[in-house]
Formats: structure tokens, sequence, C-alpha cells
């Protein structure tokens, strides 16, 4: 099958390869899409217009993320105390041995002590071994358990110390000063040791978020203020993450040809692809920013002790730590698997959550107000589960200092207790939180024979598995989230259940069930009737299949099952302003049917903005919404360069049958037209179907006599020849004779369009539907009408349609009253040869088309200049190509304008046979010589007077 575009060419470039004599600057044109926009943007109105667009444009998205970045950084300020307080939990050490045991005895005591300081020992030396093989220091040399005191020099030592701290605890400065040298000499048998704790360090925080807050905040050199440390970093990361992810996921989307993102997942049908390329965005974006999640952690983290503390901010981190542990440590080491885990797990689930809702539980928002909250609370809950030992364990990993052996590292003092001996990496640390932390453990005293056989009593930690072991470690600051989701589901519950019934500006019977907003705008609602909760309303209209596709059934419309997953036709629906557009949309939106219909409105090709100050309203803001309707249908408004918006919609396929792209009154609809036909050679979703005119009866008239000033033809001269459905609305405010001759007057202008009268835009859906106007099938309904009658509809009462055509009884032969545009005329030119030589049909196409004249091959050029401009709007046809390898093979002939596309016709049996070489219709201004232009053809093809005729 052949299908090529064909555009103008650029102007003015000599090419010695020219086939055309006349136009030594023909180039077929290699790149559709480069020449296309070659053609439509190159202006030098359009370009200034488009910069200005432009700095318009970097302005207001320099406003705009000014103003994100300053919200962004004030929300993060208010979480900005949990977090911190959060973190202060998740890194804590608290040790199961450590605090009240139940036996406060003095053997008891004892007993524990030596143990304690056993343990010291043993971790010291694994600690001094872990530092020797990787040719470091020991960086948290202080802490609770430095050994290097014996048992009994324990006890003098800290009763030394003890006694020092009690005659000078009148002055905090000399407390503070005392104890900041604790660290390094003493024995800290157990993190509730109030006496050998550094002062910088905060006592255990036992209990919740709130409790670490508060803590944080009475700590005498911490203070409020340290609620907020790390917030710059913070919000760096969130703003870089915030541009970084939606671009590499967009990017993905974009080479991997998926869907682009900015619809959720729940709406797609095939979620795996998006899923793999949004956590892969995820988790690379995350690694990246990895280093500021890091360092966001140890500034939290670290004392705010001015002597003590190690970093004196973002930058000073990132460098220290390049120098003392090298670039590695900021992404990989112990780091690096948590990492990876935490940025592929955490979206994941946090997207899954609205899909398992849809897919599993099948329930919405809008349905089971409650139980959809019942399910999110459920699976965030879960979530939370997951997500939280992760969470600890990074953070644990990313305060531990990871020597590099070549230098030594200053010490890293925490606000809270941690663990002196590092993790080896994830397990470890899992391994040690839940044997180390996450149990009670409770002490017995046990009676054992000497070898003097004296009687010797012993405390010991009774450790069965059940009991010693437990994972309550790893879910410090669960409370908080759990509140929190239960916040959520409570608001959730309350929100959806009124959701349901009262957030809805319109009467009851017209509320959608589900808006999904893209933006916070305003949202675009239809405003007219509708009966949707009927289910057994009457159709439309009878159900006569109209329609030229097999999409719709004579027995009515086909299946969801039994319709294939096809392209979805989009249709243009032009007409001058207050024509009737919105009333069609809005009846199409708000009726019952079995049609799931996409409707876009307003935008496109808005060119004077007063549509858009009409349609969308509210200081004339131009929105992107989505509003799903009752009956299937979703309507929305996009902006004008909205073919993404459109491409987006393309997310809801298989949900959607067709698109009705309304334009805006002012709107040529060729340039329009020419986008969605292109993009259906070049593999989009959607194809261009038609384009539906509505005609205002009464006014068309007088919107036809404005002249332009550059004498170019005015809008709705265009949008009338440009239709392949024509629409005579508002016939209750003409007469019938004032009707029947607007009729022939449009028939005149426009030879192939079907025309349907209609009152408040109530028309059969089919004959706006399934159009397949560009479609190859168009050439067996060209063939069946070769005595150039066009069938007519009208509905006169509501749900009654008349088709007028041959053979209906009735009069429908007005002559054209001479009060429409004259300068626009239908001429078809039939061809009686067995075939026609296409290359030459073409270069005289091209001439017709590029270059606005009826060329005369013997006057040559000069038959430019004796020529009256010509523009030819709209092109059909169907030829017999000569030379042609498959016997009576035809092409199919279409052009907008100056875009046409020749393409193999899709072989029709029986009727749609051709007897002659074909047909071939032109609309447009200029063609009023008929002679002129049958000559011109007959010279361009090779062919007598009686082998090419003109009507
Ligand atoms: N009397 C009469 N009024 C109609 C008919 N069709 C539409 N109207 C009214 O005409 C007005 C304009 O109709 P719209 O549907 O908004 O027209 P439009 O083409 O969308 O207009 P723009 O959005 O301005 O381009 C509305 O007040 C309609 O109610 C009709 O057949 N008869």
């Amino acid at each position: 099958m052949t299908s090529h575009y064909n555009f103008p060419p650029p102007g003015g470039a000599p090419n010695a390869n020219s086939p055309n004599p006349l136009r030594p600057y023909y180039t077929s044109s290699d790149s559709p899409l480069q020449s296309y926009y070659y053609n439509t943007l190159s202006s030098s109105s359009l370009e200034e217009e488009l910069a200005a667009q432009n700095e318009i444009n970097s302005q207001a998205a320099a406003k705009e993320l000014a103003s994100y970045g300053l919200v962004k950084y004030m929300t993060l300020a208010i979480a900005a105390p949990f977090e911190a307080g959060q973190t202060l939990l998740q890194v804590q050490y608290l040790p199961n041995d450590d605090g009240f045991n139940g036996d406060d005895s003095d053997l008891a005591e004892k007993t524990r002590r030596d143990e304690a300081i056993q343990r010291a020992r043993i971790e010291e030396e694994a600690e001094r071994d872990y530092y020797n093989r990787t040719g470091g220091v020991a960086p948290n040399a202080g802490g609770y358990y430095v050994s290097q005191y014996s048992t009994s020099q324990y006890s003098s030592h800290h009763e030394a110390h003890s006694t020092s701290l009690s005659t000078n605890s009148n002055s905090v400065k000399n407390r503070l000063d005392a104890k900041d040298t604790l660290d390094e000499h003493t024995i800290r048998e157990s993190v509730y040791d109030e006496e050998s704790r550094p002062a910088y360090q905060m006592a255990p925080i036992e209990g919740g978020v709130w409790k670490a807050i508060t803590d944080i905040a009475k700590h005498p050199t911490e203070g409020w203020l340290s609620l907020w440390k790390g917030q710059y970093t913070n919000w760096m990361y969130e703003m870089l993450h915030l541009f970084a992810q939606p671009t590499l996921e967009a990017t993905l989307n974009d080479t991997f040809d998926l869907y682009d993102d900015t619809i959720p997942l729940v709406h797609l049908d095939h979620v795996g692809p998006n899923i793999a390329t949004m956590v892969t965005s995820h988790l690379v974006v995350g690694l990246i920013l990895s280093p500021l999640e890091l360092v966001r952690t140890r500034l939290v983290v670290q004392t705010a002790n001015p002597l003590q503390r190690k970093y004196s901010g973002m930058v000073n981190c990132i460098t220290t730590i390049i120098s003392e542990e090298g670039v590695s440590a900021l992404w990989g080491g112990v780091n690096l698997f948590p990492t990876i885990l935490y940025h592929t797990l955490t979206p994941l689930l946090a997207n899954s959550i609205p899909l398992i809702i849809d897919r599993v539980f099948k329930l919405t928002a809008a349905d089971s107000p409650f139980l959809y909250s019942l399910a999110e609370l459920g699976l965030n809950t879960i979530e939370l589960l997951i997500r939280l030992p992760i969470e600890t364990i990074r953070k644990r990993l990313q305060i531990q200092i990871q020597t590099n052996g070549s230098s030594s590292a200053k010490k890293y003092r925490t606000v809270v207790e941690t663990r002196k001996r590092p993790y080896y990496g994830m397990v470890d640390c899992v391994y040690r939180i839940i044997k180390e932390e996450g149990g009670h453990h409770k002490r017995t005293s046990r009676t054992t024979k000497g070898p003097d056989g004296s009687i010797i009593t012993t405390s010991v930690a009774q450790r069965p598995w059940y009991s010693a072991w437990g994972v309550r470690g790893l879910y410090t600051g669960l409370g908080m989230h759990l509140t929190s989701n239960m916040a959520l589901f409570a608001v959730g519950a309350v929100t959806n259940l009124q959701d349901e019934g009262d957030d809805c500006a319109l009467p009851d019977d017209e509320c959608p069930p589900m808006a999904v907003p893209l933006q916070d705008t305003q949202l675009v609602t239809p405003s007219d009737n509708s009966d949707d909760d009927d289910e057994d309303m009457p159709d439309l209209v009878d159900t006569i299949s109209t329609s030229p596709s097999d999409r719709v059934s004579a027995e009515g419309i086909a299946s969801d099952e039994e319709r294939p997953v096809k392209k979805i036709p989009i249709t243009i629906i032009t007409g001058f302003l207050g024509s009737g557009k919105s009333t069609l949309l809005d009846y199409i939106l708000t009726e019952k049917h079995d049609f799931k219909v996409a409707v876009i409105l307003n935008e496109f090709g808005d060119t004077g903005g007063i549509d858009q100050a009409m349609n969308v309203g509210m200081g004339g803001e131009v929105v992107e919404e989505w509003l799903e309707l009752k009956n299937g249908c979703l309507c929305c408004t996009v902006k004008d360069n909205g073919v993404v918006a459109i491409e987006n919609l393309m997310k809801k396929k298989g949900k959607f049958d067709y698109i009705l792209l309304e334009t805006t009154g002012l709107a040529d609809p060729g340039p329009i037209a020419s986008i969605f036909w292109m993009d259906d050679d070049i593999g989009s979703d959607i194809y261009l179907d038609g384009i539906v005119t509505l005609v205002d009866s009464r006014n068309v008239r007088k919107e036809l006599d404005v002249k332009k000033d550059d004498g170019s033809l005015n809008e709705t001269a265009k949008q009338i020849a440009m239709a392949d459905r024509l629409i005579l609305n508002k016939t209750d405010l003409v007469t019938k004779e004032e009707a029947d001759q607007l009729e022939a007057d449009c028939r005149a202008m426009n030879g192939v369009a079907e025309i349907v009268r209609t009152q408040h835009s109530r028309v059969d859906l089919r004959f706006v539907l399934d159009i397949a106007a560009f479609d190859a099938v168009r050439a067996k309904e060209l063939e069946q009408n070769d005595s150039g009658q066009k069938s007519t509809a009208s509905i006169g009462s509501e749900d009654e349609i008349h088709v007028h055509g041959e053979g209906c009884g009735h009069d429908h032969e007005e002559q054209p009253s001479g009060h429409l545009d004259q300068s626009i005329k239908t001429v078809t030119i039939t061809f009686s040869t067995p075939t026609i030589n296409q290359k030459l049909f073409e270069r005289w196409l091209q001439t017709l088309l590029w270059e606005h004249y009826i060329p005369d091959l013997t006057l040559g050029d000069v038959s430019a200049a004796e020529s009256s401009r010509l523009d030819i709007l709209r092109v059909k046809g169907i030829i017999k190509p000569s030379g042609s390898s498959t016997p009576g093979a035809k092409v199919v002939i279409q052009g907008v304008q100056e875009l046409y596309d020749i393409k193999d016709a899709v072989s029709q049996s029986g009727q749609d046979e051709l007897l002659n070489a074909g047909r071939v219709v032109f609309i447009g201004r200029g063609l009023d010589n008929k002679n002129r232009m049958i000559e011109s053809c007959r010279q361009y093809l090779e062919l007598s007077e009686n082998e090419a005729t003109i009507q």
C-alpha cells in the first residue's frame, strides 16, 4: 500500500532535479513533517508571535517556579519537626538490656554491670577490628562502653565522676564542659545512665514522635531551632526530585512510545510498561540524589553544639564526606543497596494502591466511598509496614562514617545515642536491631554451686527466642504514621461521602460522578439536560445505519467485547460563533447513548481569544480539565497546543469510541485537520474522521459577508467549504423556503458534504460519527454519487430523521440564491479513459494546490500572471492509475488546503467497481473558469476533450 503526504515545497530553492519545468524549485518532500512545519510555521509574523509567546511563557514559568519553590519550602518547614523527631527515633540505639530490669538487688546490679562491661569489651574489639580492616580510625569512640577500665576501676571511676558532677551541678556550663569530656574515658553501662551521658546528647527518647519533638525543643544544646536541621537540604532534594523524576519518566515514555505520565496509572489498561518507566525514573533520580538524603540525615542527627558539631551545612557536609570517606561514600558502600530498595519499593507500593483498589477490589471512590477509604487505609498500612523498616535501616547506615583508610575522620557526635559498632550492611542491621533492640529481656536470679562448694547467686538475662527477638526496633515512629493514616481515612471517607451527593453546582441528576482535575483550575462542565439515570431511555433516533463504516451496525452499536481495539476517530466540530457547536456537544455528552465519547472543548484554533473569554471564562485563563460524565463520556478543555493533551487522552484508549474536537468559532479548520490527518500516518492512536460544520441558518449570510483585509477567505466560508458534514442549525429561526435556499447555496459551495437540518443541534449521532471522510472507504461513496446529487437529511421533530436524496419524492433542486459566498465553488472532473497517469495528475494537482493558479502549458509561467488566485480548500477523488501491477487498482486522493494524500483504495466488492478512470472533486475559490480548469487538466494528463469533462 502506498501512502504519502505531500506538502508545498519551501519557496525559492532551485533544484536541478525538479520534475516540473514550470516549477524549477520543486523538490519532493522527503520529510513530510519537516516540510509541513516549515510551511506552517515559517512566516515571520508567526515567528515573532511565537517568540513573544515564548517570552511570556518563560516569564510566567519563572514566576510559577519561584512561587512553587516558596510554597514547597514552607510546606517542608511545617513537616520538618516531625521528620526530625522521626529520624532521631529511628537512629537511636536502645539495647534490650538497658534500663530497668525488674531486679534491683545489689547482686543483680553487679552482675548487670559485669555483663555490660564484658559486652562492651567484646564490642570494642569487634569495632577496632572493623576499622583496622578498613584502615581508618574508630569514629565514635565516645559512648557508653569504652572499656579501658576493669570492673573495679569502673566503680571507682564512676563514683568519682558522680561526685565531681554533683558538686558542679549548680553550674550548667561547668556541667556541660565536664560531661563533654566524659565520653572518652567513661564506661557507660547504660544509655539511661544520666551521669555518664555527654551533655550534648539527649536522654533516650521514650515515646513517639511528639515526645521526640518536645525533647529536642527542651534540650539545652538543641532547642527548638534544631527541629529544622537539614531543612534546606531537604528542600533541595524535593525540588530537584520534583523536576527530574517526571522529566525522566516522560522521556522514557517517549522513548518506548508509551503514554506519558500525566494521567494516573489507574486509568490505563496496560499498566506494566508505565509502572516500569515510573519505577525506573524514581530509582535513577533517587540514586542520583541520594547523597542529599545522606546529608540530610547526618545534619539532623548530629549535635547542634557548635563545639562538637562536625558539619556546618549541606555543602560542608558533602565536601567533608568526600575528603574523609571518599566520593563513593556518597552513593555506594553500605548505603547502595538500601537506597536501591527504598527508591524501587516506595514508588511501586504508593502507585500500586489505587491500582489494587481498582483492579483487585474493584472499588471506586464514587460508588463505595467508605469501602474505598477502608481499602486505602489497609493498603497504606501495609505499605507503611514495608517502608518503615527500610527507612530505619537506611538512616542508621547513612550516619555511619565509612572511613576510606587515607585520612582520619573527625568524630561524629549524635544528638541521641547511636550504635557504636557499625553495621556491616542491611541484613546485619536488620538482624542487630531485632536481636539487640527489638524485644524485652527479663532478668532472673540463678543459684549455682561454686568450686569451693559455696552457693553463688547470679542475675542472668533470660532470653528465650520468642522474647529476645522482636521487630519493635524497626518500627519506631509507627504510631505517628498510623495516626495520620487514620486521619486520612476519616477525612477521605467523609469527603467521598459528601462528594457523592453535594459537591456539584449542577442539579443532582446532572452531577458527574467523578471529576479528575489535572490542575487546580476551573472545571468546565456541560450545562444542559441529562437523563443519565434512565437505563431505558430510547435511542436518540431510529437505528437506521447511515454510517459508512461497520463500527455502527444496523442493530445498534457494537459491544466493547465485539469491537476490536482500533485507532480512535477524531471528528472536528467547527462552525461560526453561536452556530450551536456547544449545544451539539452538550447534547451528545448528556444524552443517554451507548457511545463513549471524549469531547475536547474550546481552545483549539483560537485565533482571537474571543471564545476563550466566552467559553472558558474566569478571566480568560486557559484550563485543562477532565470531567467524566455518567454516560461514560469525557469532557475536557485543552490549550491550543493541545495535541499532546489529546495524546494524553489516548491513555484512555479502549475506554473511548470517539473523540469530538470543538474548534473556536474563528478557527480555520484546515490546519487543525492537517495535524490529525498527518498524525494518523505517523502512527498516532487517533485518526482524522472528518470535519463537521454547524451553520447558523439565520446569521450565516451576514457572517459570509465579512471581508478580510488581506483578501483571504473568511473563516465561515472555509468552514463550510471544508466540511464533510454540514449541519444547518437553528432552522426554527428561518422559514422553510429560507432553509431550502440556504441548503442549495451550501450545496453550491460544497458539493460533496452531506447536509442535515436541525434545531438545537439535535442530530443523529451517526451523522457526526464514523464519517471516514479521510478513509479509503470513501472511494465507494464517491462512486455511488455519480449523479452528483448528494443525500440530505433533516430532523423535523426531535427523534425523527428524514433523509433527502434521490427517490425521496421531494423537490430539493433549489438554485443557489447568490447570497452566499459565490467565489467558493465545487467542480468535479470525471475521467472516461480506462486509466490515467498518476504522476502527471500529481504534477498538475501540486500546481493547483501549491502555486495557487490554474496552469496553461501553452503559455508557461505567463499563465500564472493571467490567472486569478486559486485557493483549493478540499480535494477528494478516486482514480485508476495507469501502469499499476494490479489490474483495476484504484487510488484515493484527499486534500485539505495545501496538503494532499494519495492512498491505495480499499477494494469494495461488486458495486464498488469504477467503470472509468475516476473522478476528482475540488472545492475552493477561483474555480469559476471551468473551461480553463478542464483544459489545463487535459494538457497535463495528455487527454482529449472526451476523456476528461468537468461539472
Ligand atoms: N433558537 C435556537 N437557538 C439555538 C439553536 N441552537 C443553539 N441555540 C442557541 O444559540 C446560542 C449559541 O449556541 P452555542 O451552542 O453556544 O453555539 P457555539 O457555536 O458553541 O458558540 P460559540 O461557543 O460562541 O462558538 C445558545 O444560546 C443556544 O442555546 C437552535 O437551533 N435554535
